[in-house]
């Protein structure tokens, strides 16, 4: 029997896993942690204690007039008592009606506080963690964390202690009044709360993995919803629908598994309380009924302490349902928590310094960096230096580690070992927004935002006038085609700028890094994914927002790089060559071969 009991109520397969369960929290640290969120809303707590006070009595007001309708008016058949009876019946219902409507309000506001501020803080958190987080986490899973699971814990944490501050109140003035009625009749009828509470242990003991089971379903519905349609394009062009549809399905099946799980133990629940329910109350009768046999009990306070069993019975099922609640809510809380746990890889120490307008002089020096979890070194013993206006070119096979270099001066990652300096400050002794803020990139991949062509430059800086983003977007050949759009600088240009061309996009980039107007420039290979010409035309904007910073270019492209000031040739993490492009071709190493293989490429 308990054989089939466990194999009915339990998740079934739980592995397959897209994404992986969050590590278990006890409920007190749940309750530590999301308390402080509270903060806003605390001073409402009393209103909403007075409120949920003012609930039970009115109940229980109702209730002793009801005992006297049958005690005063119908056993004596006397409607004298009636007239005052009804009006101060009506008078307590509008109370209940005022009393309700505050309540609602109350804790509707107090929760959505909550919920407010601990969204942002998980999207502020979220938002500040290092680049490394976000390449080995899964997007859409995050996503569904910050907003589905921030829903399910305001469930608990507010309505949840609401709830469970109201039963309590419920239950004393219920209680009170039941001993006032018959002490030994509430005794027979208490002696089933411990049965109560022992049930509803155990079947939230098994509601706690099917909950888990059930948000982590829902984690992986999102990733694989996040992933599918955001590269809508890759799917269908590799006739990837049917594989993926699989997927989502058979993630969706597996929530339909959990969710049915905890059904079950819902249902089960159910019926098993009301048993023990009935059963109290049947004690209850038969002793009730010999009292009144007796004359030690009216016939209105039988049917009064009657009714007040089952109202007493309402508060005790909910108290020990709210267990079940909690399991509920601690398994997104899980998910939650995990996140919130996550520390930054870079962080800004304490005493940061700020800096002024940089300069713009750039050095790595003997910088060694790997990837955090791998072996290899993606950059070894680097070292190069760039004086302010001048330009500096990084150049090297495929996975040589350029782009490495690039996220470290913007001070993604840390070096292991040697330090990357600005104006000779180590980037880790400056404040992390002025380190970010000293340099414009333009980087592979253009990012171009949902938004107005106007919104998209002036992302680089904010509050920049509308000369100025006109400006930038002459200096980068931008102007010209923003002006032929529908509606110009107001012209809605889609996610990733699927609405423009490449070169369009990069133009909108190099526009946005003018406008941002900073001493370093940063060019990861800003030439990528454009032909011939339009890599051609790429070049005068780039050098007009070259001039006068100091620039470090990332390209396989060596037409563009060949007037740079220096030229550092990388090979598996490690610098192998290094000069100006003369002095390289002079050397007749990597970058001479290198030359001549482009040369060749672009005269055939
Ligand atoms: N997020 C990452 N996690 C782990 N390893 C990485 C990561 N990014 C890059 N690598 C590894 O570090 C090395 C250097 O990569 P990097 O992207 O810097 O090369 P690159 O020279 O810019 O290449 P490309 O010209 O193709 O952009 C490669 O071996 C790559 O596999």
């Amino acid at each position: 029997m308990a054989h089939v009991l466990r194999r009915l109520l339990s998740v079934g397969e739980t592995s397959d896993t897209v994404v992986a369960a969050a590590p278990a929290v006890p409920p007190r640290e749940v309750f530590r942690r999301f308390w402080p969120y509270t903060r806003g809303g605390r001073r409402w707590l009393v209103p909403l204690l007075l409120f949920s006070l003012a609930g039970p009595a009115v109940d229980a007001g109702e209730l002793w007039l009801f005992k006297t309708v049958v005690d005063e008016v119908l056993v004596p058949r006397d409607l004298g008592p009636f007239l005052w009876i009804a009006p101060a019946y009506l008078g307590l219902i509008v109370c209940a009606g005022v009393l309700g409507f505050a309540d609602r309000m109350t804790s509707a506001w107090v929760g959505e506080r909550f919920l407010l501020s601990l969204r942002c803080a998980v999207f502020r958190h979220v938002q500040g963690l290092s680049l490394g987080f976000f390449e080995r986490r899964r997007l859409g899973d995050v996503l569904s964390r910050v907003t589905d699971d921030v829903d399910a814990v305001e469930t608990f944490l507010l309505s949840g202690v609401a709830d469970a501050l109201y039963y309590v109140l419920q239950l004393a003035v219920f209680l009170g009044l039941l001993f006032y009625l018959s002490w030994d009749l509430t005794l027979l009828a208490l002696v089933i709360v411990p049965l109560f509470w022992s049930a509803a242990r155990h079947f939230a003991r098994l509601s706690k993995e099917a909950s888990r089971e059930t948000r982590r379903r829902g984690g992986s519905l999102s990733a694989i919803a996040e992933e599918v349609l955001g590269n809508v394009a890759l799917v269908q062009a590799y006739n990837r629908q049917g594989w993926e549809a699989h997927r989502f399905e058979r993630e969706g099946s597996g929530r339909l598994r959990a969710v049915l799980a905890a059904t079950r133990v819902r249902a089960v629940y159910g019926p098993i309380v009301e048993v023990i329910e009935v059963a109290g109350v049947l004690a209850v009768l038969g002793l009730g009924a010999w009292q009144l046999s007796q004359g030690r009990l009216t016939l209105g306070g039988l049917l009064v302490f009657l009714a007040l069993i089952g109202k007493m019975y309402g508060p005790v099922r909910g108290l020990s349902g709210l267990a079940t609640t909690f399991y509920t809510a601690a398994a997104s809380a899980e998910r939650i928590i995990e996140l919130l746990d996550q520390r930054p890889q870079v962080t800004e120490r304490p005493d940061a310094r700020p800096t002024g307008r940089a300069h713009g002089s750039v050095e790595f020096d003997r910088v060694w960096f790997r990837y955090p979890g791998t072996a290899p070194w993606a950059l070894a013993d680097v070292s190069f230096r760039v004086a302010p206006g001048e330009t500096l070119a990084l150049v090297g096979a495929s996975g040589a580690g350029k782009s490495t270099a690039a996220r470290l001066q913007l001070r993604f990652y840390d070096p292991d070992r040697g330090a990357v300096r600005l104006d000779g400050t180590d980037l880790r002794e400056l404040r992390l927004a002025d380190v970010r803020e000293s340099v414009a990139v333009v980087l592979q991949e253009t990012l171009v935002f949902h938004g107005t062509v106007r919104e998209n430059i002036a992302y680089g800086r904010p509050g920049a006038s509308e000369a100025e983003i006109v400006a930038a977007a002459r200096a980068a050949d931008a102007h010209e085609f923003v002006e032929r759009l529908p509606d110009g600088y107001d012209t809605l240009v889609g996610q990733r700028g699927r609405t423009l061309s490449g070169g369009q996009c990069q133009r909108l980039a190099i526009a946005r890094a003018m406008v941002r107007d900073a001493p370093v420039l940063l060019l990861d290979e800003p030439t990528t994914g454009l032909d011939a010409g339009s890599g051609r035309r790429i070049m005068e904007p780039l050098r007009r927002l070259m001039a006068g910073r100091t620039t470090v270019v990332i390209s396989h492209n060596l037409l563009t790089v060949r007037d740079a000031t220096r030229i550092v040739v990388l090979d598996r993490g490690r610098v192998i060559e290094d000069g100006a492009h003369g002095e390289l071709l002079e050397h007749d190493g990597v970058y001479a071969r290198l030359h001549r293989l482009n040369t060749g490429r672009v005269a055939s």
